[in-house]
């Protein structure tokens, strides 16, 4: 199924709880926090809560900070992300800021049968739509590829139980609610994520007195571990006057079917090109397979007359991931266009970048990590 990336996010406390049972929303997180729910939150094209945030909280869900709003408008989309909630029964105020603020779309998934009244419907649009899968279907057909899940605790336990969540971002405050009827970041359910099934810690990070905890599951889990691999196999490089490169290959099913550092066989070779010469450009298992690549591979050469990107394009590689674009230093590289263009699915891990150049320090322009 076609599906946006899913991020949840929420805030919680020491005992897992989203909120207290106070009329007021419980505020979890600091200002430092709530910047980067903000960075998050403009980084997306959707954010949905639940019927009941809204008439719990009475959110606006816009980017409150006007650079972010400026950069998204600089690169063609609204201010703010278009705004989405589930609903059976149709319980909500057309007065509710949800609808009121920000001049972004306002979507309202409600199973068949509900009572929707036309003032809900004059200043929203209303999609039926019978479960999750039905609803991210339907956000995918509307051009919706990142949504945030902000919540409350039934979409979370939803979102999760159904196993569409690729990232989850918990900001946990160092208090205790303590009161048994207050909302849990979930409640019970079946959750793919078990013992067995971890998810992927990709990140820790203390904002004051708050700790974010942004995980990751699936197919971004499999991403970030596998091009860890890969960045790390590039400490096997010879000393060089060029790029310090690691890559992986690996089948439909994730297994590693080759690895390779840059100057493995010989100071020329690529990392990606000392993994394939491993392979069969026919080798069926290339069929589906991804190559994870710690720098973009290459699209312009003048070592050697083909570029990493064509032995790439040369088998069925059907993705490729990589953290580091390549900087201009020694030809003009577009590796990940040329791949794009050619029908590849490219991924790219700008978060893991640093880590790239922390292997590539002894290059002139990059400079010290
Ligand atoms: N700390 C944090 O980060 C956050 C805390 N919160 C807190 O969470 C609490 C609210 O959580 P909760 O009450 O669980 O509410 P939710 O926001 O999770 O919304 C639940 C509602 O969603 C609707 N719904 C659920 N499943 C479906 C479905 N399959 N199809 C259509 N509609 C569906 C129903 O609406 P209906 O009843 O209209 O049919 C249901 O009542 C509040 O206390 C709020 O402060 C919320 C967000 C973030
Ligand atoms: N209380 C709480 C959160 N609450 C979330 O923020 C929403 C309010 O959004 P807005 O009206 O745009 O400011 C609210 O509905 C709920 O989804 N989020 C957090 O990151 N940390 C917090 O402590």
């Amino acid at each position: 199924m076609r599906r946006p990336y899913v991020l949840s996010s929420a805030a919680v406390s020491l005992d897992g709880c989203l909120d207290d049972t106070s009329p007021e929303p419980l505020v979890l997180s600091n200002e430092a926090d709530f910047d980067r729910v903000d960075e998050v939150r403009a980084g997306v094209d959707a954010i949905l809560v639940g019927a009941g945030t809204i008439r719990a909280d009475n959110p606006r869900l816009l980017v409150r900070d006007g650079k972010r709003r400026q950069a998204r408008v600089d690169r063609g989309l609204p201010p703010d992300p278009v705004k989405v909630t589930l609903t059976a029964s149709g319980n909500l105020d057309p007065e509710a800021s949800f609808f009121t603020t920000g001049e972004s779309e306002k979507l309202v998934y409600t199973s068949s049968g509900a009572n929707v009244s036309a003032r809900l419907r004059a200043v929203s649009t209303v999609v039926e739509a019978n479960d999750i899968e039905a609803v991210l279907a339907d956000l995918a057909s509307r051009g919706i590829r990142r949504l945030m899940v902000e919540g409350g605790q039934e979409m979370h336990t939803r979102f999760l139980t159904a196993g569409v969540v690729d990232e989850l971002h918990l900001a946990v405050a160092p208090f205790f609610v303590g009161d048994p009827a207050a909302p849990r970041f979930v409640g019970p359910g079946r959750f793919p994520q078990s013992p067995r099934n971890p998810m992927v810690v990709a990140e820790t990070r203390q904002l004051g007195d708050v700790v974010v905890l942004r995980y990751l599951a699936g197919q971004a889990a499999t991403d970030f571990t596998r091009l860890r691999e890969a960045i790390a196999l590039a400490d096997r490089c010879p000393p060089s006057h060029t790029f310090r490169v690691g890559a992986v290959v690996t089948d439909a099913a994730n297994n590693v079917l080759a690895t390779g550092y840059s100057g493995e066989t010989d100071p020329h070779d690529h990392a990606e090109e000392a993994a394939l010469a491993k392979l069969a450009p026919d080798d069926p298992r290339l069929v589906g397979a991804t190559l994870y690549s710690s720098l973009e591979p290459c699209g312009a050469r003048a070592s050697r007359p083909v570029t990493c990107t064509g032995h790439i394009l040369a088998t069925g590689i059907a993705r490729v991931v990589f953290a580091w674009r390549e900087p201009e230093l020694f030809v003009e590289g577009e590796g990940a266009e040329q791949l794009r263009s050619a029908g590849r699915e490219v991924v790219e891990l700008p978060e893991l970048a640093h880590l790239v150049r922390r292997a590539n320090t002894h290059l002139p322009g990059v400079g010290p990590a």
